[in-house]
């Protein structure tokens, strides 16, 4: 477990570079949305750090890995508000995990309201009904490099978000790092119900699709946002015109197959097949979906399609990686990807041997680029 630590630290660490620091300070802090009310005063001294009533989740550390899952570039709410320990909010539900010494996951309600509620939703969340050491048991089988990778990067899971809190989140990642996302989806996340601070981080409901009406693109661009305001207030109005209610829209496509999944997202202002994917895999059921980058692409072509290195990626090409993906690791090749992907970003090389690596030398140049993808960069 001391390994996992060691990791969080570098995980901070990676996204403090000067040029970086100098361009996430452009993001306008957020301003907290409503003051708290003696409820939500009284649901945060229910559970200070002192009194916390830790429960058991049945689930191993090679079935959830907390460092590997939440701080990895699926979700950027869930904050590190102790050692080994995240906070975030699930629904309404404000709750803390953190792993005992043995690895076993346990998670504490900061509120007494609801439990068994907040406990189904946070199982949901956490796609609990997967058995990620039964998947990552057939993925070794098929390939020996994800078979060696898997030894270091265990619990590494998919998660079950809200679509419309995933597809706020992925707009935000478009040519993004994870500090700067994390930075601009706090501050849209400050427009939803404040739910309670837990080391020293403040904690709210995800806005709703009606609380976002309430913000303007000029907004969005003041506090940094840039052309991704457009696409948040374009992805905004075009959910408000579903008959039936956008978010409901969202939830519907669960029930899709995974090119229609695709098609129907790609219709909103900003998402593109990456985006598209992204949202499909860690929010709308669609586990065999791939999305595909310029690090994907490269991991794919050095070790799965190697006939294709020294082509330029397009979107063609991009199914043709989704494809071998599905073909070498079944229906739930989207959580293969994740693993892949999580083994690419520089605060995981610290744990791996150094063969494993698709990328021998990060390369100074796009290092100091701060809007590139979140990846190997971050
Ligand atoms: N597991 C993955 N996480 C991601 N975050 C992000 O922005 N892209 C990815 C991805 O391809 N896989």
């Amino acid at each position: 477990m001391q390994s996992l630590h060691l990791r969080l630290v570098k995980v901070s660490l990676a996204a403090m570079t000067t040029k970086k620091r100098k361009r996430s300070s452009k993001l306008i802090p957020p301003t907290p949305s409503t003051p708290p009310t003696p409820q939500t005063q009284a649901r945060h001294s229910l559970n200070t750090a002192k009194a916390r009533a830790w429960a058991p989740l049945n689930l191993t550390q090679a079935e959830l890995s907390l460092p590997l899952t939440f701080p990895t570039g699926q979700t950027f709410r869930w904050k590190n508000t102790a050692r080994l320990e995240y906070t975030g909010v699930v629904g309404s539900h404000l709750i803390t995990l953190k792993h005992l010494q043995n690895g076993d996951v346990c998670y504490c309600l900061h509120s007494h309201s609801h439990p068994e509620k907040a406990k189904t939703a946070l199982l949901d969340f956490l796609n609990a009904a997967v058995s990620l050491a039964g998947l990552w048991k057939a993925f070794s089988a098929s390939d020996a490099r994800f078979a060696a990778l898997a030894r270091h990067l265990s619990g590494a899971r998919v998660l079950r978000q809200d679509p419309f809190e995933c597809l706020i989140q992925f707009l935000c990642s478009s040519n993004n790092n994870i500090a700067r996302i994390t930075k601009m989806v706090d501050h849209v996340s400050s427009l939803g119900e404040h739910v309670g601070d837990v080391g020293g981080f403040q904690f709210h409901v995800f806005p709703s699709l009606e609380q976002f009406s309430s913000v303007s693109e000029q907004q969005l661009r003041d506090a940094g946002f840039g052309y991704r305001a457009k696409y948040i207030i374009g992805t905004v109005n075009a959910l408000r015109s579903k008959p039936g209610g956008g978010e409901e829209w969202l939830r519907s496509l669960r029930k899709l197959d995974l090119p229609d999944v695709i098609s129907a997202l790609s219709t909103l202002p900003g998402v593109g097949p990456k985006v598209a994917a992204c949202i499909a895999l860690f929010s709308l059921d669609q586990h065999h979906a791939v999305p595909v980058d310029t690090h994907v692409w490269r991991i794919a072509t050095k070790y799965l399609l190697p006939e294709l290195a020294g082509s330029q990626l397009t979107p063609k090409l991009c199914n043709r990686v989704a494809e071998a993906f599905v073909t070498k690791y079944g229906t739930y090749a989207g959580w293969a990807q994740t693993l892949l992907f999580i083994a690419e970003l520089p605060s995981q090389k610290a744990i791996i041997p150094s063969h494993l690596w698709t990328i021998k030398q990060r390369n100074p140049a796009k290092v100091e680029d701060g809007e590139e993808e979140v990846g190997p960069n971050d």
